[in-house]
Formats: structure tokens, C-alpha cells, sequence
């Protein structure tokens, strides 16, 4: 008898020593915690408390560890984040040798054991974003608007002067995806609605396979990943679609070069141009197609359906828009230098961005060696960093009255100091990050924001809009860092008669 307890004595010795070392031996354990205990099993109990008050958890570090650094537990990782403007900046600064951007996504994503690693080290579809999309935009926009006249009527289907209810991210879902790929793949494959649903859950296949991969065993990822893989099914169903046209294409340009008249301005030539010379199979071109539907549509969709969630939570709004939107399209048209002068409308997607956005962490980065931050905290390679997004744009010392929706808060400010371009959209600072900020900043939120513009501006003009009941705006979700509107709500729209 006491030769047994000795042995289970001894065996809890080991244990605890193991413990106790592993939990010393945390790279880590010198960044603070928010949200629970950090030490080796225990921390689940962290992980579970971040899932279900992010807000809050993310609120508390922010405060409690302004200018420097602090951590939340993830499901199976340690994600750092930095808190206040000038550790946002401090992230910015690092180059991607020591803070990679890609990496970090892939961190969190894990698409290397899905989609490979190629669009990874050679991601030459987002230079085609920044310079070729970038470049075409006063060209593609009256595609886009063109797609959204049509777009909005066929899935908001309103009967004379009777409201209708829709579902409102199933609706801006559908009319972004159409509209994003007037741009992306053109007409006709932009309407034929098999494709789309094809390119809207490409976004959800990426978050299934992610969460596949994190069960699976290290040493199986590779291995099953691809055989299990969720996107890689999704984008051989997209081949019949996309193949005809790539095979249409190569042709031409096999037959006139480059330069011909009549060649499509559009993203699936840009990319196709780009994978020539690299010898890349269709397949390879339409993960590129997927990749940038993925980057486009659920961050645009989701955007849009809280700023109308916004617009119909406080319809005293519409009537100032209204006002700003006729007088500029009476002059300009449905134009891109038409969209720059809607400073209101501009300020409204900014203010509603700010209140909501897409998640609650931004400008994502996985150290690539040991760092030491300007404030002294070292980061171990390997670590997940991100800045604290939520905390940062709800911070009263930044925006006055952070809490109240206030759409005009950022076209006043443009007016008041003279500065037309700070306070826009599309632009980043260390106070403001739904679209990241730096060297890696959305580049796809030049061409987002014309979209965006264009859209609610028509919906401003065409239709009476309310939340259904007059009940008050349906809180958002959170998933750990990501934020969606209420999947369940729902918007009333009126057709107007002008
Ligand atoms: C309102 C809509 C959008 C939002 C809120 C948004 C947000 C973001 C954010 C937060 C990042 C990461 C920045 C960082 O962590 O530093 C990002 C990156 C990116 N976005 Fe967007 N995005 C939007 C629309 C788009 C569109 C329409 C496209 C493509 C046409 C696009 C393409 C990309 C790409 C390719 C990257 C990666 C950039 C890189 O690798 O350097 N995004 N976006």
C-alpha cells in the first residue's frame, strides 16, 4: 500500500515539474493575459472567455495596457495585441521580413495545406489589384453601376408602392457578388447565379477547411488536407464555368498578342495575362479568380449591410443624402468623379465601418524572427500580433463621442479643417484600421469603396428604406476577432416613385 502511494506521490512530483516547466518555458508568459489564467490546460478556460466576450476582453487590455502589449487565448494559440496608435504604428513599420503580413494570415488560415503555397510566395494577383484595378477603376465603374441596376431590383423585388422584407446580408451578399464580378469575370458569367454561389462559398469552404486542418494531426495536414479540402472542390465545380472563356482568350491573344481591340478590361485577363508566363493550368488561374472573390466579397457585402442596417436603424439620415446625392448626379451622372464628390455618403460608410467594421483586430502579423517591440515587450518568432481594431475606434480620447453613430462626423471634419482627403473612405492612420494601414492596407478598398458609394447611393435614391417592426438595429456577432452583422436581420425597402 505505501509502495503505491510512493509511485502516485512520485508521478505527481513529475507531473507538476513538467507543468510547471512548460508553463516557465512559454515563450510568452511574460506578455500579460487578458481573459483568464495562461498556464498549459487551464488556458482553454481563456480560449472560451475570449469566444464569448471579445469586445469586452479586447476593451480591458486596451485600457489596461495602452501603448504596449497584452494577449488573448485563441483555439490552440496565443494571438499578441498591440494597443494604441502608436503600437499600430510600430506594427506598420516592421518589414515583412520580421512581421509578415502573409504570413499571418496564413497563421490563421492554414490555406498552404489546401490551396499550396504557391499564391503564398508568389501572390502576383494582389499587384494586379493595386496596379491594374487601381488604374481601371473610371473605367469599370459604369460596369459596376450598370450591374447594380439590375442587381438591386432582381434581389430587393418591391411591388408598386407596398414594403417588401428582405434578409439583409443574404441580399448585399448576392448583389455584391454580381456586381464585384461585372469587374472580376464579366458578362454573362457575372449573372449566371451557379457561378456566384460558387464564389460565395469559396469564403466559407476557406473558414471550413481551417477549422478541418486544426484537427487534423501535424504530420497528416499536408497529406489530407488537400484530399479533404473544401475550396479545392468548390473551385474544380467553378472550372466549367471559367474554362471556356480562358480557352476563348488564349486563343485570341495566341492569334492579335496583347493589343487587340475588343480585349476584355477585366480580372480574369489580367490574371490570365499574369499566369502565361508562368505556365499556370486553368485551374491554377481560377484559384487565383476565387482568391480575390474570397479577398472581395464577404468583407464588401458585410460592410454594406451594416451601413443599411445603420441607414434604416436611423432613417433621418436619408433625407441629407438624398439631398447631396441628387444635386452631385444632376451634374456628374453616375460617374467615379461623381462617388469623390459625395462626401456625406463617403463619411457614412467610414462612420458606419468604424462603429461595426469586420473584425474586431486588424493589420494581422506572424513574426518571422525574435523582435523587440519600441516599448521593450519581446515577441518571439512564430508569435500572431495584431492591433486592437474595436477598442482602438470606440476610444473617446480619439473619436468624440465614440459610442454615437454620427455618419457625418468624418465630412464635417473634412470640411472644417480643409483636409478633403484625411478623413475619406479609403483612408488609413493609425486611428483608424478596418482596412489595415501600412505597406499591406486593403488594396482592394479604392475600387470597394466606389462600389460601395455607388450602391448605397442608388438604394439612397430609389428606395424608402426601415427595419422591420420599427425595432432598433439587430446587434452584430462575433466569432473570437470577426464581426458580422445579425445573420437573421432583416430590412424593409419601398420603391420610390420620382
Ligand atoms: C469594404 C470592403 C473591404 C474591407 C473592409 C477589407 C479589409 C481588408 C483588411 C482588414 C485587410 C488586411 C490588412 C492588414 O491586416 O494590414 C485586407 C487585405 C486585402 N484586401 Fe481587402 N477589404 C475589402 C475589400 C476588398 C476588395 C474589394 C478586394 C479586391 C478587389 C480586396 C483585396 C484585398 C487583398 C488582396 C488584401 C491583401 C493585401 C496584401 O497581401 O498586401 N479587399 N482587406
Amino acid at each position: 500500500m505505501e509502495d503505491t502511494q510512493t509511485v502516485l506521490y512520485a508521478l505527481f512530483a513529475v507531473f507538476a515539474a513538467v507543468y510547471l516547466f512548460r508553463w516557465r518555458s512559454d515563450p510568452l508568459s511574460h506578455i500579460p493575459t487578458i481573459g483568464g489564467p495562461s498556464a498549459p490546460i487551464l488556458s482553454y478556460w481563456s480560449t472560451v472567455n475570449f469566444f464569448r466576450k471579445p469586445k469586452a476582453l479586447l476593451r480591458e487590455g486596451y485600457q489596461r495596457f495602452h501603448g504596449s502589449v497584452f494577449k488573448v487565448a485563441l483555439i490552440g494559440q496565443w494571438m499578441v495585441v498591440v494597443s494604441g496608435p502608436k503600437m499600430v504604428d510600430e506594427l506598420r513599420k516592421r518589414p515583412d521580413e520580421e512581421m509578415s503580413f502573409i504570413e499571418g494570415v496564413e497563421e490563421t488560415l492554414h490555406t498552404r495545406f489546401t490551396l499550396g503555397r504557391e499564391p503564398l510566395d508568389d501572390p502576383f494577383h494582389v499587384d494586379i489589384i493595386k496596379d491594374k484595378l487601381m488604374k481601371s477603376l473610371t473605367a469599370v465603374l459604369p460596369d459596376v453601376i450598370d450591374e447594380l441596376r439590375v442587381a438591386v431590383p432582381d434581389y430587393i423585388h418591391t411591388k408598386e408602392d407596398e414594403w417588401t422584407t428582405v434578409n439583409t446580408m443574404q441580399t448585399t451578399l448576392k448583389i455584391v457578388s454580381r456586381a464585384s464580378n461585372r469587374v472580376f469575370v464579366g458578362l454573362p458569367v457575372c449573372r449566371n447565379q451557379e457561378y456566384l454561389d460558387l464564389a460565395i462559398r469559396f469564403t466559407i469552404d476557406v473558414l471550413k477547411d481551417t477549422a478541418l486542418i486544426s484537427i487534423i494531426p501535424e504530420s497528416m495536414k499536408t497529406s489530407l488536407g488537400q484530399y479533404l479540402s473544401a475550396v479545392k472542390k468548390t473551385v474544380r465545380q467553378t472550372v466549367p464555368h471559367l474554362k471556356p472563356l480562358l480557352d476563348e482568350r488564349r486563343a485570341k491573344l495566341e492569334e492579335y498578342g496583347d493589343d487587340y481591340s475588343g480585349k476584355p478590361n477585366d480580372m480574369l485577363q489580367w490574371i490570365l495575362e499574369g499566369a502565361i508566363p508562368r505556365n499556370y493550368s486553368d485551374i491554377q488561374i481560377i484559384e487565383r479568380i476565387m482568391l480575390v472573390n474570397f479577398a472581395a466579397i464577404h468583407t464588401s457585402s458585410n460592410s454594406i449591410a451594416h451601413a443599411l442596417l445603420d441607414l434604416a436603424a436611423y432613417p433621418d439620415y436619408i433625407k441629407p443624402l438624398r439631398k447631396e446625392i441628387e444635386a452631385i448626379v444632376a451634374t456628374e451622372g453616375w460617374t467615379k468623379a461623381a462617388m469623390g464628390k459625395m462626401w456625406k455618403v463617403d463619411s457614412f460608410l467610414r462612420e458606419s465601418q468604424r462603429i461595426n467594421g469586420i473584425g474586431l483586430t486588424s493589420v494581422t502579423r506572424k513574426a518571422l524572427m525574435d523582435v523587440t517591440l519600441n516599448d521593450g515587450t519581446f515577441i518571439p518568432k512564430n508569435t500572431l500580433v495584431v492591433a486592437a481594431s474595436y477598442p482602438t475606434h470606440n476610444d473617446d480620447s480619439i473619436y468624440e463621442n465614440a459610442a454615437t453613430f454620427d455618419p457625418f462626423r468624418f465630412s464635417r471634419m473634412r470640411e472644417e479643417d480643409g483636409e478633403g482627403t484625411k478623413h475619406q473612405y479609403v483612408n488609413t492612420s493609425v486611428e483608424y484600421i478596418p482596412f489595415g494601414h501600412g505597406k499591406h492596407a486593403c488594396p482592394g478598398r479604392f475600387f470597394a469603396a466606389n462600389e460601395l458609394k455607388a450602391m448605397l447611393a442608388f438604394i439612397v435614391l430609389n428606395y424608402d428604406v426601415k427595419l422591420a417592426n420599427d425595432a432598433p438595429r439587430p446587434e452584430n456577432r462575433c466569432f473570437g476577432p470577426n464581426i458580422i452583422p445579425d445573420p437573421g436581420a432583416e430590412i424593409m425597402f419601398r420603391k420610390r416613385r420620382t
